[in-house]
């Protein structure tokens, strides 16, 4: 991965940092280094994500999916970052093996999925680091009923991969279910690159030691300085546009394989870093579709923005036919691949002629070696950004109040959460 800040430099862009600032934020950049090199020694939590290329043991994985091998389909459920690192993967890199992410609880979007996936041959991976999300576990039982009422048996089609407690490690000791498990000391937003990412993708056909070789080399770019870091330099950028006003940051990779990346980092950055009255906002956004949906509000809107381009160097082709259609006839004869660069590099000009700032990010090609360098590569500039902001980055206790409410609505227990919903302020309109 490399980085190419040009564009959030203040001489280009409103708000940016000053060529001089850099050196002081790499003297920051240099201590936080040190305090998440301390971390990842300690194997404290959260910064033993960072030792993952070290720690996750891919041939446990291949072997633990072997059994499955030969499903037509996989059914993943699990949601968050149980989720969005396997779907990253499974909707970058192609397979023969359909994959589905039961991610929500939408009853008129799971009874039409498992409507047409055929259950007799499919694989069912749930995954929950706590065991007890009550998405996942309704999915998975509406799954097993599913494959009862078609006579196929669930417990030889479902793996698990929990933690070392919890109900889902308990449905599978009693049924004597394969199971897999997450890693200690990993937040579920940083564990792509380990068993809740990697056994799906396994089973999908793509190449985890790949994926894990990027992440490796990605881990050995990280140093005391911004100028050597990639994932660094992007961190500390982030967080220093942010606090000079661009508290918002639109994601958009130019490559539709990176779609799912982009939910998957939203996810990573907002619940890492939004804490005590603090972070940026992350945006999902896809070049060069949104170049004709949210361009003109990051153009022309308020300087409160900054974005980030993810552009791939180098990707298959496909030919433009020659065209006599008039004024059409310049696009005859070039290629798709070229449109949609032209498109990259003149959206990204057009940012920076508003004073917009904004970071290009770009891999050499959408593989798993170039998805598992970026997906740490951007883990780690969430540690650094973290450690910019001084915020715990590897907890999420805002989610925990909505839980409660829920669970008390559905009758799960009395919590005073549950009881505050009933007094909503309302003003109907109709
Ligand atoms: O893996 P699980 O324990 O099921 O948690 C799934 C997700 O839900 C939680 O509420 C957190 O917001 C996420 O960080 C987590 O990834």
């Amino acid at each position: 991965m490399r980085v190419d800040i040009g564009n959030a430099l203040d001489e280009v862009a409103t708000p940016g940092i000053p060529e001089d600032a850099l050196d002081r934020l790499d003297s920051r950049v240099a201590d936080a280094h040190e305090r998440i090199a301390e971390g990842r020694a300690a194997h404290e939590h959260g910064y033993e994500s960072l030792n993952l290329p070290e720690t996750v043991d891919t041939g446990a994985i291949r072997e633990a999916v072997e059994p499955f091998q030969g499903s037509e389909s996989i059914i993943n459920v699990g949601i968050g970052g149980s989720a969005l690192g396997s779907a990253t993967l499974s909707s970058a890199l192609e397979s023969d093996v359909d994959a589905y992410y039961l991610d929500n609880v939408d009853p008129e979007w799971i009874e039409r999925l498992l409507e047409e996936i055929d259950l007799s041959s499919t694989a069912v991976n749930v995954v929950s680091r706590s065991g007890t999300t009550a998405e996942t576990l309704s999915n998975f039982l509406v799954v097993q009923q599913a494959m009862e009422d078609e006579g196929v048996d669930w417990a030889e089609r479902t793996w698990v991969t929990t933690g070392e407690s919890g109900n889902l490690r308990d449905l599978a000791d009693k049924h004597d279910l394969p199971s897999l498990k997450v890693p200690d000391g990993v937040p579920g937003r940083f564990s792509v690159l380990s068993t809740v990412g990697l056994a799906s993708a396994a089973l999908q056909g793509h190449d985890i030691d790949a994926i894990v070789e990027g992440a490796r080399d990605a881990e050995r770019s990280l140093s005391g300085s911004l100028y050597d870091s990639p994932a660094y330099a992007y961190g500390a950028i982030a967080h220093a546009l942010d606090i000079r006003g661009a508290g918002v940051n639109a994601m958009m990779p130019y490559s539709e394989s990176l779609e799912t990346f982009a939910e998957w980092y939203a996810q990573l950055w907002a619940e890492s870093l939004g804490k005590d009255g603090l972070g940026q906002t992350p945006v999902r956004a896809l070049g060069a579709t949104d170049q004709h949906s949210q361009l003109q509000l990051y153009r022309a809107g308020p300087h409160d923005k900054m974005v980030t381009f993810v552009q791939v160097a180098d990707r298959d082709d496909v030919a433009i036919p020659e065209t006599d259609l008039e004024g059409l006839s310049y696009l005859g004869g070039s290629s798709l691949g070229e449109l949609i660069d032209a498109e990259f590099e003149a959206t990204e000009a057009s940012l920076a002629a508003a004073d917009v700032p904004n970071v290009r990010i770009e891999i050499d090609r959408v593989d798993e070696y170039n998805l598992g360098n970026l997906l740490y590569n951007m883990k780690a500039a969430t540690v650094m950004a973290g450690e910019l902001y001084g915020i715990d980055t590897y907890v999420q206790p805002a989610v925990e109040w909505g839980k409660k409410a829920a669970r008390g609505l559905l009758g799960g227990g009395d919590f005073e959460e549950a009881d505050a919903v009933a007094e909503k302020n309302v003003f109907e309109i109709e």
